[in-house]
């Protein structure tokens, strides 16, 4: 079976984010690529990464009006990433977009509520409520618009997968238990995500801020047999 584990390889340097998916390539099934190694690397350096052999997920959290977004996911459908990351709020129209310009073999995945904030923030950006009925609220969206699933958070991924069982579910913000938080705020264990249902356990900092990104990830990995 391949690993549910994607390593996020955040950084702008090209040479150290091959090093790093070369290092840790055996313990992980995918390489999460987004903002920070696109903004500085764009198609070219996605291409260089792929020849790593993974498949790439590919975070770019789109978020405009549908022809915007829809004109994006085909421009970037050259490079035929595994996942797609599309923001749920852009709305229904957009989620369609993006799923009518991707290719068949691209995930697209909307992320709901970031795991950066909690219940302290929510107020501050217009959501009445809880985290669980954001995310709630805005898996049903993508799931009537017709993406492939969402991304959440650990706690709020089981009820996700209760709702629709066939969804593809990303969970971020993961920390082993012993590991430092970040700005990660609604934060579980990659084990404690994967039993709730995760389709996908994205981990980056934990792995690649370790002295031995490679041991990381496979100690990782080795919580999820
Ligand atoms: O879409 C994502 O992958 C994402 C969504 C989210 O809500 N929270 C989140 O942390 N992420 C991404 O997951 C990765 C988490 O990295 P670490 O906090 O270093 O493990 C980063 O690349 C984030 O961009």
């Amino acid at each position: 079976m391949t690993s549910p584990l994607f390593v996020a390889v955040d950084t702008p340097d090209l040479d150290r984010a091959r090093a790093l998916a070369d290092a840790v390539a055996p313990h992980v099934g995918g390489l999460k690529l987004g903002l920070e190694f696109f903004s500085a690397h764009g198609a070219p350096g996605i291409r260089a990464m792929a020849d790593v052999g993974l498949p790439i997920f590919l975070d770019l959290k789109l978020h405009d009006i549908p022809n915007t977004v829809g004109k994006a996911v085909a421009a970037l459908a050259p490079l035929s990433p595994a996942i797609l990351t599309v923001h749920a709020a852009g709305g229904r129209a957009m989620l369609a977009a993006a799923r009518a310009a991707a290719p068949a073999s691209t995930r697209i995945v909307a992320v709901t509520l970031l795991t950066s904030l909690d219940a302290d923030d929510l107020p501050t950006i217009g959501v009445a409520g809880d985290a669980a009925g954001q995310v709630g609220r805005l898996a049903e969206l993508s799931r009537q618009a017709g993406v492939d699933g969402i991304v959440c958070s650990g706690a709020e991924v089981a009820a996700a997968r209760a709702a629709w069982p066939d969804g593809y579910f990303v969970v971020p913000g993961l920390r082993p238990a012993d590991a430092a938080l970040g700005d990660q705020k609604r934060a579980v264990t990659p084990r404690a995500a994967l039993d709730a249902g995760a389709s996908v356990l994205v981990v980056g900092r934990p792995i690649t801020d370790a002295s031995d990104p490679a041991d990381a990830a496979r100690a990782i990995a080795a919580t999820l047999g």
